[in-house]
């Protein structure tokens, strides 16, 4: 079964017609990528899947059910997990204080056990303050704050962003752990390392409409990706 189905999505700030009906369907245990130029809609998507936002109209299902209306705390507490663009860690917590508090957030959190089992790079962190660590190490801890609310499905936006290449690679392996794991993961990205490395199957969205759909190197060889990012002169 789909694990998260968005069908004929449309969001509106206002009078400004921001996604204008873009589907996309992600099944457990698989990584989706989207991508596309700066403000054509990729965080808008996800803040609408969330019910964070803007105005929506359209299909919204978890595991079959209709998230429609429902308010964003339900859709956590129901299994739908987003990690927003830029890094959320309490700075002068530990990574451990860090993890209580999004586990209180919820009635059943994840174990820090369990989290730490797929993200091991955390094991020697756990004491340590949040704001002390790298860019990359803040990201896993926003990601721990993620799978702390037991989410079953994630939507990371651009988990990357300021990460030096060896680090993208780490959280290329991470990401590919939670797929295996049979988490269904949406991710919105610029990072085409990140994107050839994870995605079982990637979307070029361009001005609030999916314009391209396959596998990274389908649309890597036929140009749509350079074509939609603008990487052609
Ligand atoms: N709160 C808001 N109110 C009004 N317009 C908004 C709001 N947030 C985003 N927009 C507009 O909606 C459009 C899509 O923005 P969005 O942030 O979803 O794009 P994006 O593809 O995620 O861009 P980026 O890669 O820069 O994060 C843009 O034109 C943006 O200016």
């Amino acid at each position: 079964m789909a694990a998260l189905s968005l069908t004929d999505l449309h969001a509106y700030y206002g009078k400004a017609h921001v996604l204008q009906g873009v589907s996309i369907t992600v099944e457990s245990g698989c990584v989706v990528g989207l991508f596309g130029r700066n403000g054509v809609g990729k965080t808008t998507l996800l803040q609408s899947a969330m019910g964070l936002g803007p105005r929506v109209i359209g299909g919204i299902f978890l595991d079959g059910e209709d998230f429609s209306g429902i308010p964003a705390d339900h859709r956590a507490r129901s299994g739908l997990g987003y990690m927003p663009q830029g890094v959320r860690v309490f700075r002068d917590l530990t990574v451990e204080e860090n993890y209580r508090v999004a586990a209180y957030s919820v009635p059943k959190a994840r174990d820090l056990d369990e989290i730490v089992g797929m993200v091991p790079e955390l094991k020697d962190l756990l004491s340590r303050p949040a704001g002390r660590l790298s860019g990359g190490q803040q990201q896993l801890v926003s990601l721990m704050r993620s799978l702390a609310t037991n989410c079953r499905f994630l939507m990371m936006d651009e988990p990357t962003e300021g990460l030096m290449p060896a680090m993208v690679e780490r959280i290329a392996e991470v990401t590919k752990r939670l797929a295996s794991a049979g988490y269904g993961v949406l991710l919105v990205e610029q990072s085409l390392l990140l994107g050839e490395a994870v995605c079982d199957r990637i979307h070029l969205m361009e001005k609030g409409r999916i314009v391209h759909s396959g596998r990274f190197d389908e649309l890597s060889s036929s140009g749509a990706i350079a074509e939609t990012l603008g990487l052609i002169h």
